[in-house]
């Protein structure tokens, strides 16, 4: 592709600039290449999509999977998933999903595939994820899928449902920010750590707005799963997404995947392609951050937000010694966790240990973790679980699992005693059994330490894989090199196998298309054409318009009030984008053991109770997850408008699809608002004026993008909008085919065919 500009480019910018679709007022249209749907953040995208007459429009480019709700129990008695899964509201979920996908003809690994497991494994392990590709999900650790170099990142749950009908998104250009880390790596240093240590550094809002490129030379010194662990985690960093240039070690993980581009010439123009995406020289970057590998050591959280990491070598930090702005939010994290400030790290005990989750449930995650056992016993060290130490291990897939198994890593883990599950997100957020008690304390492989993360109450230290083991087999946060030794290199003599071996080809394409006759296909193409010119006709004002809100506004003042605060996950389960009201702010709201309301919540006291706006003074308002549950939430209780300093970039995208306004103001003016606010006095948000008037009549000024205003104020549907650009949509795929034929689903079936699933070739679905 003829680069547009003559600048030179970053990776972000040159596959931005290869997606668009059309640019001039507002968000650029842009397209998307690969869509990975699951069962959590998908039925109202679908009811939508049903609602309007709309169908899916590329079918071969939508992967769909179960990963959130599933039980991680043996599947040895798996018959279908209304008798496997006891949990009604799961269950209904996960069933909602399995009708969904046949309704709109969508490749789908269902439990009883042995390719199922959590989306940002399986998209990776079929070759789904591929360098200089558009990746989404309603997920918001879709940033994982940039390792390849893809621009990838979540999306709520109206997004879903505009790429579903659209195949694009409306987008607007990120800032350009890197984090070099240069040097080796020393010896014990997992790429855990180096992610952890890096949002240490840069803070939970450190890349809010931007897309983090990771360079330098300990990046590249790192796997394809090691670099999956780090762009995972760039959303806990607060960035819209994670990349990391494609090289040699990308281009050898994805040969011979299912859905990569076939051996040949079609791999050979690929790989030509694949190569151009990296950041010319002299291309400017809005941030840059650099990193020293050396200066890196097993790392660990000790509070209840990423940020909160200390060396393993180090203490509980100490409240008082932290700049005022961080005090009052220490103090809060270190209650909730049970910890004492100047503590050594080391001697905090653990009750459990969850290995897995899309950050460290790859099969290099598994072994990293037996190799620290099998280490641990070559030098004395323990061998089993400390007493009284439950640790689970989770694979990321089916596939990852039977792999596992097939390296005899299952064994060395169960003889250790740990419990050898299914494929699922399991403990990572707990929407399934897998859950803390209150109080339990958990040394954890995922990504989130939020509170009530894991259960509510339950207190989460995030380490490393070889850091989870070495909690697991002393019973306290250890540093892992103590138990590795001499041995902190060696390979445990472990068995390694090729993934290859455990891929199988997905129904080649031209199977499929035999079977097609090509005048029933050109009059189905036809057909579809004119359903979706239809659908454009129908752009209409379908939104809840934001006009002027004056009322009662509450005043918060924490800083990184995520979106599991604003409403956890065991209110993710509805079908429904109504009824959550009640359930906002829950874990603050209520007593996690009475259920009653704690008098001192500020939703809970007069004139509270009747908030229309919102006025927050700290930063980074609706981070983390992806759950549109909060704005639904949000509204649903009343709340129209939330006003601070900064905001999650998926939750402000989610507010504006619900017509809702996500302000950013100065801190100043929040500060004077707050009081406001306090006071109980009502304010009156005018958005057709661009104004905020005080309660004394003051206005406070504010801007915000003139397209976003004009959507607002006229309640104007997006996907209707988009729609009105199907041309440009038709001629963008035209040129997509002929300038990268392999992203057309070709290991799928035909355009709009959906691939059959290989059946299992024994009956039990225990692999
Ligand atoms: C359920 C989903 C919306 C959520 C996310 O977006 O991250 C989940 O995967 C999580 O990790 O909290
Ligand atoms: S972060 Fe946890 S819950 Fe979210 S997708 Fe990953 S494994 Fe699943």
């Amino acid at each position: 592709m003829p680069a547009p500009n003559a600048a030179p480019r970053t990776l972000y910018d040159k596959v931005f600039d290869d997606h668009v679709v059309k640019s001039g007022e507002g968000d650029t249209l842009i397209f998307i290449d690969r869509h990975l749907v699951h069962e959590v953040t998908s039925p109202q995208a679908f009811e939508g999509l049903r609602n309007a007459g709309r169908k899916v429009r590329r079918t071969d480019c939508t992967l769909a999977t179960v990963d959130h709700n599933i039980p991680t129990a043996s599947r040895k008695n798996f018959k279908n998933v209304s008798s496997f899964i006891t949990e009604g509201d799961s269950r209904a979920q996960v069933c909602a999903l399995e009708d969904h996908v046949k309704e709109f003809g969508l490749t789908y690994f269902g439990m009883a595939d042995r390719r199922q497991g959590i989306v940002h494994i399986i998209g990776p392990e079929q070759g789904f994820t591929l360098p200089g590709t558009t990746v989404v999900c309603g997920d918001s650790h879709t940033s994982t899928h940039g390792a390849f170099g893809a621009l990838a990142f979540g999306i709520g749950t109206s997004e879903v449902e505009h790429v579903l009908a659209t195949q694009c998104l409306p987008q607007a250009k990120s800032k350009n920010m890197r984090i070099n880390v240069e040097g080796t790596l020393t010896e014990g240093v997992a790429s855990k750590d180096v992610v952890l240590h890096i949002i240490g550094i840069i803070g939970t809002a450190g890349g809010t707005g931007c897309v983090i490129e990771f360079s330098g030379s300990a990046i590249r010194s790192l796997s394809m799963e090691a670099r999956m662990s780090i762009c995972n985690m760039a959303i806990e960093g607060g960035a819209r997404a994670g990349m990391i240039a494609p090289d040699e070690v990308t281009f050898k993980y994805l040969k011979g995947r299912p859905l990569s581009p076939r051996e040949g010439e079609e791999w050979d123009a690929a790989e030509a392609y694949w190569r151009t995406l990296k950041t010319d020289p002299g291309a400017k970057y809005d941030i840059e951050v650099e990193i020293k590998a050396e200066d890196i050591v097993p790392t660990v959280t000790w509070g209840t937000s990423p940020q909160d990491v200390v060396p393993i070598t180090g203490t509980v930090p100490n409240p008082a010694n932290m700049p005022e702005s961080r005090r009052q939010d220490a103090e809060k994290a270190l209650k909730y966790m049970g910890l004492t400030a100047d503590v050594p790290m080391e001697e905090i005990k653990v009750d459990k240990v969850f290995f897995g989750s899309c950050t460290n449930g790859r099969i290099e995650d598994m072994r990293s973790a037996a190799r620290v056992i099998v280490a641990s016993g070559k030098n004395g060290g323990p061998t089993q679980c400390a007493e009284g130490v439950y640790a689970m291990v989770v694979p990321g897939s089916g596939l990852v699992k039977q792999q596992a198994e097939a390296e005899g890593l299952d064994v060395i883990f169960k003889k250790a005693g740990f419990d050898w599950r299914e494929a699922g997100c399991s403990m990572c957020l707990g929407m399934n059994p897998d859950q803390l008690k209150p109080g339990e304390r958990c040394a954890s492989t995922s990504n989130r330490n939020f509170e009530g993360r894991q259960g509510a109450g339950g207190r989460t230290h995030l380490v490393s894989p070889a850091m989870a083991t070495a909690a697991a087999l002393t019973g306290r946060l250890t540093d892992v090199r103590k138990l590795m030794g001499s041995h902190v290199s060696d390979d445990g003599g472990i068995k390694i196998t090729s993934y290859a071996d455990y891929l199988e080809p997905l129904i080649p394409a031209q199977a499929v298309a035999d079977e097609i006759d090509p005048a029933a296909a050109a009059e189905a193409e036809k057909a579809e054409a004119a359903s979706l010119a239809d659908a454009a006709k129908h752009a209409s004002a379908g939104m809840p318009k934001f006009t002027v809100v004056k009322g009662i506004a509450a005043p918060m003042w924490e800083a990184n009030i995520d979106t599991d605060k604003i409403i956890p996950k065991q209110f993710l389960k509805t079908l429904l984008r109504t009824g959550l009201g009640d359930a906002l702010f829950w874990p603050a709201r209520y007593d996690v053991n009475t259920g009653e309301k704690i008098p001192d919540f500020v939703l809970n006291k007069e004139p509270f109770t009747k908030s229309s706006l919102l006025v927050c003074t700290g930063d980074n308002f609706g981070c983390g997850s992806s759950r549109e549950h909060a704005p639904w939430a949000l509204n649903d209780f009343g709340i129209r408008c939330v006003m601070a300093p900064s905001f999650g970039d998926i939750f402000r995208n989610n507010c504006f699809k619900n017509g809702m306004l996500p302000l950013i103001l100065p801190k100043e003016d929040l500060e004077v608002l707050y009081k406001d606010a306090e006071s109980g006095q009502e304010i009156t948000v005018d958005l057709e004026n661009s104004q905020v008037v005080r309660p004394s009549g003051e206005t406070i000024k504010f801007e915000i993008d003139a397209f976003r205003r004009h959507c607002l104020i006229n309640g104007l549907d997006d996907i209707g909008l988009t729609l009105e650009h199907e041309n440009l949509i038709v001629e963008f795929e035209a040129k997509r085919t002929a300038n990268w034929p392999w992203l057309d689903g070709v290991g799928y079936a035909k355009k709009g065919k959906a691939v059959v699933p290989i059946r299992a070739p024994r009956k039990k679905t225990d692999w």
